[in-house]
């Protein structure tokens, strides 16, 4: 039921505006303040909607309780009421952030158009919320070993600045998660983020993946395509596997991060890009240096910053936290209850010899899961998982 809170020192106004609003929703929950000082009090208490607010008011004036509203909850909508006189003041709350006015007497469409729009408002604010946390749920790197609190604060430092990071470790170590927090934690956030897998795409058509083709480039380009970096635009573009590019499309590459421009493969037009470069490897790039599989001007461009994802087997401390995380999520995919794992059961399962790949854990918890009974013992874990020594 949506909570409502009118602020109006006038009687009649309150009276006329909580009728027209339960004329038309009866489910509307309202509560009344004659004054500014009771509003924010009953503001600080309640968890409001919405809020409608007069301007001119004794002890406390609409513009102080929008001040103090914005600085509770920014996200709560303010609707103003103008009166005669004070017009030029509800424009101007409008630019402190009011999601709108209306102006007395209240005219009866505006006012619930006004409210409707802006409870809409508040429901959309509200999913856009629940979706991102449960987005950064499934980006969630659990954890608590030093070298992941070291990678953690590393994202927090580089994500802002507009660095290009290198990231480094062996397969299945979370490279894509730390790829995915540098961008969101960025000022691009709100741009996109695309991946490119560039050992899954055959090198021949690497460079039109990534930078587009005009019509008639090459027997297939039927039409004309946008690449993954014009895609990216005020975003960022992730380069997974760098290593495993070819050295054809590591040029073009190259000039794109000289120039911040690409040409779409059979033409020879220059399209701007703002673009983020994050690029991964599981390889040496040194090594690729030297045996010339990899150009090293884009090694520096690209490796401004280094953050390297040690392997599993080099954090183990992260692998209870790890389970319980993989016990929960399985356990959710499969509704069912989660399984519960003995202390003895984990630390077996610490000491084991990983590949160091975080997929190989996954893969083990769920292997448990389904044979093991509700607590899962040292004993399944010897039985299920061939447990040898480090
Ligand atoms: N710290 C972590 N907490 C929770 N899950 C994790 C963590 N690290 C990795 N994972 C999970 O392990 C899997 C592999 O991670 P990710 O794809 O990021 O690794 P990668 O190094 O990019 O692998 P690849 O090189 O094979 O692409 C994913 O399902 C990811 O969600």
């Amino acid at each position: 039921m949506p909570r409502l809170l009118i602020i109006e020192d006038e009687d009649a106004i309150r009276r006329v505006l909580k009728k027209i609003l339960l004329d038309e929703e009866h489910n509307y929950d309202i509560d009344e303040a004659e004054d500014g000082l009771k509003g924010v009090d009953l503001i600080k208490k309640n968890n409001y909607d919405l809020v409608l607010c007069d301007i001119k008011m004794p002890k406390m004036d609409g513009l102080e309780v929008l001040s103090v509203c914005q600085k509770l909850n920014p996200e709560l909508p303010v609707i103003m009421i103008s009166g005669h006189g004070d017009l030029e003041t509800a424009v101007e709350t409008m630019r402190m952030g009011a999601f709108d006015y209306i102006s007395k007497p209240p005219d009866l469409n505006r006012l619930l158009n006004t409210v409707r729009i802006a409870l809409d408002h508040t429901q959309l604010a509200l999913e856009n919320k629940q979706l991102k946390k449960k987005v950064s749920r499934q980006f969630e790197m659990v954890g608590k070993s030093e070298e992941l609190g070291r990678i953690k604060s590393m994202i927090d430092k580089v994500a802002p600045t507009e660095a290009r990071v290198l990231i480094t470790g062996q397969n299945g170590t979370g490279k894509e998660l730390v790829a995915h927090w540098l961008h969101e934690k960025s000022e691009r956030n709100k741009g996109p983020f695309i991946e490119v897998n560039c050992a899954a795409i055959p090198s021949e058509l690497i460079e039109s993946e990534l930078f587009g083709h005009v019509k008639g480039a090459f027997t297939s380009a039927n039409k004309d395509r946008a690449g993954k970096f014009e895609a990216a635009n005020g975003g960022t573009i992730f380069l997974d596997e760098i290593g495993d590019m070819s050295l054809s499309a590591q040029a073009k590459v190259l000039r794109a991060l000289q120039e911040n421009r690409v040409q779409r493969v059979g033409s020879d037009k220059d399209i701007k890009v703002d673009v983020r470069v994050i690029a991964a490897t599981n390889k040496d790039l040194k090594e690729e240096i030297s045996e010339k599989r990899f150009r090293e001007d884009l090694y520096h461009r690209l490796a401004v910053i280094i953050i390297h994802v040690p392997s599993l087997k080099d954090r183990r401390a992260d692998i209870p936290e790890l389970i319980q995380h993989f016990t929960e999520k399985i356990a959710k995919e499969q509704g069912t209850k989660p399984k519960v794992f003995d202390p003895e059961a984990i630390s077996l399962m610490e000491k084991h010899n990983w590949t160091g790949n975080i997929r190989e854990l996954r893969n083990v918890v769920e292997r448990l899961i389904i044979l093991g009974d509700h607590k899962i013992t040292k004993e399944d874990v010897k039985t299920f998982v061939q447990i040898k020594r480090t």
